[in-house]
């Protein structure tokens, strides 16, 4: 399992990498409409992104949006090799230049900004299949939070379309404690998983 996981993270990597920049910011457009159209968080809902790292999908045009709408918007914590490993979030005021440095070259809200529970968020991960199941670095962060929140969390995988393990390859190797996403966007449309 530990090698078929590593096999389809260098996979995911790998493609993302290959996407062209100006394609890459098209496809975040692309996404950021998706979500508008089929699936907006409920007004006034607190909502997470993250900060993208390693060619993920841009959430920042949408997050900006939900922040005009009224939304507030949060980032997640990445604790220390020494802490729990639970991914904690912190409201953000929008601007790059207030994120301090994390863990694993994270970028996360100051000391001091509000933790707060968000009701609906935007996943980052390597790769996805139509079971909503995601891959993510391995560090088991979002699968903790996801555990721990239940149903009452909207979560939305955020990817590029080349992401995708198609079901016919298997598609995401996953364990019993990976939780399945409530959808996923891409540039190329929403995906709601289909329960097999
Ligand atoms: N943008 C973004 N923020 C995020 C996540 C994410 O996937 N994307 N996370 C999602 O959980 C959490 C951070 N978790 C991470 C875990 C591992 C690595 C990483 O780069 N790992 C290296 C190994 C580094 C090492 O061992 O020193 C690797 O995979 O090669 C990055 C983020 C919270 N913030
Ligand atoms: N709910 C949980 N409770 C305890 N341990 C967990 C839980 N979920 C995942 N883990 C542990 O986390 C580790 C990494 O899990 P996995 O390979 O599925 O990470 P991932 O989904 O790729 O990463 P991430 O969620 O950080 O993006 C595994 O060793 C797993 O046992």
């Amino acid at each position: 399992m530990a090698v078929r996981k590593a096999e389809a993270r260098a996979k995911g990597l790998t493609r993302r990498r290959a996407i062209p920049p100006e394609d890459a910011r098209k496809a975040a457009e692309a996404a950021c409409a998706v979500v508008l159209r089929d699936a907006p968080p409920p007004p006034g809902a607190i909502v997470a992104g993250y900060w993208p790292m390693r060619g993920e999908l841009d959430p920042g045009p949408l997050l900006a949006i939900l922040a005009e709408r009224g939304h507030p918007v949060a980032l997640p914590v990445t604790p220390p090799a020494d802490a729990p490993p639970c991914l904690r979030f912190r409201r953000w005021d929008g601007n790059p230049a207030s994120l301090a440095p994390g863990p694993f070259k994270t970028r996360h809200p100051p000391e001091g900004a509000p933790d707060v529970q968000p009701d609906w968020m935007l996943v980052p991960l390597l790769g996805f299949d139509r079971r909503g199941q995601r891959l993510g670095y391995g560090g088991g962060f979002y699968d903790r939070y996801l555990a721990a929140r239940g149903p009452a969390l909207t979560a939305l995988g955020f990817a590029f379309a080349v992401q995708e393990i198609p079901l016919a390859d298997g598609g995401v190797p996953c364990e019993p404690h990976d939780r399945p996403l409530t959808a996923l966007v891409t540039d190329a449309g929403i995906i709601r998983p289909e329960r097999l």
